[in-house]
């Protein structure tokens, strides 16, 4: 079954008036059920972009987003919750208001948010800090709040923007068996945004790479290795050839990567 479905995707930033920069264009792709995609290119080639778009948090300027059939018009956490690089947390609410935060904007009752945000606080190991502030929790723990928050919202897809990205390496490599964890339990289907390839090989079923911008997709590498995975996979002959592959399309499209005029007018 397929979650989402992405067809003919384009959008282009008005910057100025009469100046559009076109950010990613041509994508197509979809998320089944239950499956694991990443999303990987270089800098500024609109990896946020088809995320925010997937989310429904940006329309698109040409084609469509469809989650279960239904075209995505704005952001609906039940079916898309988002877990981005900076937490987003507020820093005057403890970690327990924090969670239940989704849940409060979508207008659930105070009994349900509670029990909601409490269970997956626990879930994410975080239960004896319910209480605390943001500002009293690492970044690999404010992360996971981050985490615990969108799970609240029983979203059927995950759509993560380099969650790891500001953690030092251990706290990576914690969160991430963490996650692994957190994301078999719940079955969730995720699409997650890395600039690391290790990253993008170890946790996808299939890896999307994308040109320098204007972004569109130049490969999908389906990654076969059974799960639970461990780091062990990294020493795979498999693991390395992906990883080759990764590498020399990322360079290429690195090289390709000059200075870019802005698109006047349609
Ligand atoms: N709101 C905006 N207005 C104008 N241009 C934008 C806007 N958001 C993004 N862009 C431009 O669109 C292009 C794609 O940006 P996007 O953030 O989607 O890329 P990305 O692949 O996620 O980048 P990175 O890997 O560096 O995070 C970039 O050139 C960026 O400067």
């Amino acid at each position: 079954m397929t979650d989402l479905r992405v067809e003919g995707l384009q959008v282009a930033y008005e910057t100025r008036p009469g100046e559009r920069l076109v950010a990613c264009q041509d994508i197509s792709l979809t998320v089944a059920s239950g499956e694991f995609v990443t999303i990987i290119g270089p800098s500024g080639c609109g990896k946020s972009t088809v995320l925010h778009c997937m989310g429904g948090l940006l329309p698109p300027t040409q084609g469509r987003v469809l989650f279960g059939g239904d075209e995505v018009v704005q952001p609906n956490p039940h079916n898309a919750a988002f877990v981005f690089q900076d937490y987003s947390l507020f820093p005057w609410k403890n970690i327990l208001e924090n969670v239940g935060m989704g849940l409060t904007f979508a207008g659930a009752g105070k009994t349900e948010i509670a029990g909601k945000a409490a269970e997956k606080l626990d879930f994410v190991g975080l239960g004896e800090f319910a209480h605390a502030l943001p500002r009293e929790l690492s970044g690999g723990m404010q992360q996971r709040v981050a985490v615990a928050r969108a799970l609240a919202m029983e979203p059927r897809v995950l759509l993560m923007d380099e969650p790891f990205g500001a953690l030092d390496e251990q706290s990576r490599r914690t969160l991430g068996s963490d996650m692994a964890r957190i994301l078999e339990q719940t079955q969730r289907s995720v699409v997650l945004i890395t600039h690391s390839l290790d990253e993008a090989i170890f946790w996808a079923d299939r890896i999307i790479v994308m040109s320098a911008r204007p972004g569109t997709i130049i490969e999908e590498i389906e990654v076969k290795a059974p799960r639970p995975r461990d780091l062990s996979m990294m020493t795979e002959p498999e693991f390395q050839a992906i990883r080759v592959r990764l590498f020399d399309l990322i360079q290429l499209q690195q090289a390709k990567k000059a200075p870019q005029p802005l698109a006047g007018g349609r």
